[in-house]
């Protein structure tokens, strides 16, 4: 019987070891760190450092170089995930031609020769709606109930397809008529918060300070349950977390962090065991809490006495989801749509307060735009706020420099394997090896955006002339941004919502007050594990107003004791 044991033990090491060979092998010539190409600890170790984007960056940089454009150097990511044993992450840096698709996705350069980098385009070519690729396992890992996915956890290309037609009308806004004004009664409420609990009066020896991270995220998840349920959270009106919603997420970042490496570990969530300890919506606390909200929100839509709203729930229903459908797929908004949009947020405002040039001339900007009664008052517009190209330039250049997701968002090679363009030589990838993304590599990528591509500067975005090169600059800039939302087929269904907020809080914001970070050595503390988690990003804040009037010096008389600096002058 022992004999037998050890012989079927050998036996299973030693398939697995050929498995592992083979797996290896099969990537080898991308290149990378050689512990990636055996197991996944180096990924694990990597999405736990708590800086994955610097590091799949550095990582980038370091393995599978390509010389493009003028001599510059870029690169890309590509993970290989084996079909059954252990995944093997691999990187290099790619372009892509896919065999199989040949004939719709000719070879890169040959259609867009001077708009498409090579990451971008092998991110759209993934996504695209009639591309052979498919979502890797990596998705599964979004699945935040144990019995039920959502659109973002469906593997299932037939599933997602069918669940994302129903739903995007519903995210539109064309059906949404109360989307807008739900947008700026949450920031109205949002900027009475600051005005009120916040604002510091030193000279009345008033010393206040705000975190950034904390109110930007009350804010955003005010509006997405507004605009998903027609009822808020409360977040704003308490000025607290009032559910523990957030603090609960901070507890389950390990378990974000090992599930999206080892993906397979979501099938323990059906065992009775783990199950029974799982968020549900019975909960007082925590993310339970929101799901027990987000249930008794959808339950008064059905039912004899049944709440009529034109908005999205009303939407969704009217496309034919089912109540549990919904349960799961307004939690999945709730998470998709307000971290994202909190980060993006309280990263732009950071960068602009910072940078008073910048400042000034968004604030140029906005009053003549007042001044000429192109912006109305109290919030400006979404469609006013799409004429002004400072503004958009200081939105998308935030985006850029902290795009919010961070994720690998894996999508897999289809069967057959695709071959891969590095430095010029095609290469082969199997089947099933999913390629993961690098967002920050690709938004800090100087080869498109510039030299300076690690500094804040939305001058990069205005268009210096007319002629064909630069607007080719701006194009392809604007191209590439748009990528932090997704594309195709796997694209940001929120993001006009998200667009709206941000068209509206970082002017409203600016307008009112004086943002002061308090330890500019180190603003906030960060960790990234596919979103961000800030904290500690206190800022001084003041109204706009008296603090201009402060600055109004008179200098009256010859003679005017400035107070300087005392000794220096001295014999
Ligand atoms: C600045 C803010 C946001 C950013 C950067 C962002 C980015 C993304 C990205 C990268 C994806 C996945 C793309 C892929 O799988 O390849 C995604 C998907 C999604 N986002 Fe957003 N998002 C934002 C805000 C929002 C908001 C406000 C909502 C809800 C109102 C939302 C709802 C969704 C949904 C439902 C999906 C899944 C789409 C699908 O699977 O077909 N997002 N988003």
């Amino acid at each position: 019987m022992l004999g037998a044991t050890l012989g079927l033990g050998l036996a299973l090491l030693a398939l697995y070891l050929v498995r592992a060979i083979r797996t290896y092998y099969s990537l080898s010539h991308f290149g990378g760190h050689w512990v990636a190409g055996w197991s996944r600890l180096w990924l694990l170790r990597t999405q736990g450092s708590g800086e994955m984007n610097k590091r799949f960056t550095e990582v980038n940089r370091k393995y599978g170089e390509f010389p493009i454009g003028e001599g510059v150097e870029t690169k890309s990511t590509i993970f290989r995930f084996a079909v059954w044993v252990s995944p093997t992450p691999r990187s290099a840096s790619l372009t892509l031609v896919h065999r199989a698709d040949e004939t719709q996705a000719p070879r890169l350069g040959l259609r867009r020769p001077c708009l498409s980098h090579p990451m971008a385009e092998l991110f759209r070519r993934m996504s695209a709606v009639r591309s052979p690729f498919t979502r890797g396992r990596w998705y599964t890992a979004l699945k935040l109930h144990p019995d039920r996915d959502n659109i973002t956890s469906y593997v299932d290309e037939h599933k997602h397809a069918a669940i994302r037609t129903r739903m995007a009308p519903g995210y539109s806004g064309k059906e949404n008529v109360h989307l807008e004004a739900d947008v700026d009664e949450q920031l109205l409420k949002f900027l009475d918060l600051v005005s009120s609990k916040y604002v510091a009066q030193p000279e009345q020896d008033i010393f206040r300070t705000v975190d950034l991270s904390q109110v930007t995220s009350y804010f955003t998840l005010d509006v997405i349950s507004k605009v998903a349920f027609g009822q808020t959270f409360g977040f704003l009106d308490n000025d607290e977390d009032p559910f523990g919603y957030l603090a609960n997420l901070a507890q389950m970042l390990p378990a974000i962090i090992v599930f999206g490496v080892y993906t397979e570990l979501t099938n323990i969530m059906k065992l009775p065991a783990v199950k029974a300890a799982l968020p549900k919506s019975s909960d007082k606390r925590g993310l339970g809490r929101v799901m027990g909200f987000a249930r008794d929100r959808v339950q008064e839509r059905f039912g004899p006495k049944a709440i009529r709203r034109q908005d999205m729930l009303d939407e969704f229903i009217k496309r034919g989801l089912t109540q549990e459908e919904l349960e799961s797929e307004t939690l999945t908004q709730i998470t998709a749509g307000s971290d994202s949009t909190a980060s993006a947020l309280r990263m732009t405002l950071h960068f602009i307060s910072t940078s008073p040039p910048i400042l000034e001339r968004l604030l140029a900007e906005a009053r003549a735009g007042i001044e000429a009664g192109k912006i109305s008052r109290p919030i400006i517009q979404d469609v006013e706020a799409r004429q002004l190209p400072y503004l958009q330039a200081c939105i998308k250049e935030g985006l850029r420099i902290y795009p919010p997701v961070t994720g690998l968002m894996a999508k897999m090679v289809p069967e057959g394997g695709a071959m891969i363009d590095v430095d010029g030589v095609e290469k082969f990838a199997p089947g099933r090896t999913q390629i993961g993304w690098n967002s920050w590599g690709m938004m800090h990528d100087p080869v498109v955006f510039g030299a300076d591509a690690e500094i804040y500067r939305p001058e990069r975005w205005l268009v210096r002339d007319e002629s064909e090169k630069e607007r080719g600059r701006v194009a392809r800039m604007n191209e590439t941004v748009t990528l932090c939302f997704g594309y195709g087929r796997f694209g940001c269904l929120g993001r006009g919502v998200a667009t709206m907020e941000l068209n509206k809080a970082v002017v409203e914001t600016l307008l009112r007050f004086n943002l002061q970070s308090c330890n500019l050595a180190k603003p906030f503390n960060e960790k990234v594990v596919g979103f961000y988690v800030h904290t500690d990003m206190d800022f001084v804040v003041t109204e706009r107003s008296s603090g201009d009037q402060s600055a109004l010096v008179r200098l009256e008389g010859d003679k005017v004791d400035a107070g300087a600096l005392a000794g220096a002058y001295e014999e």
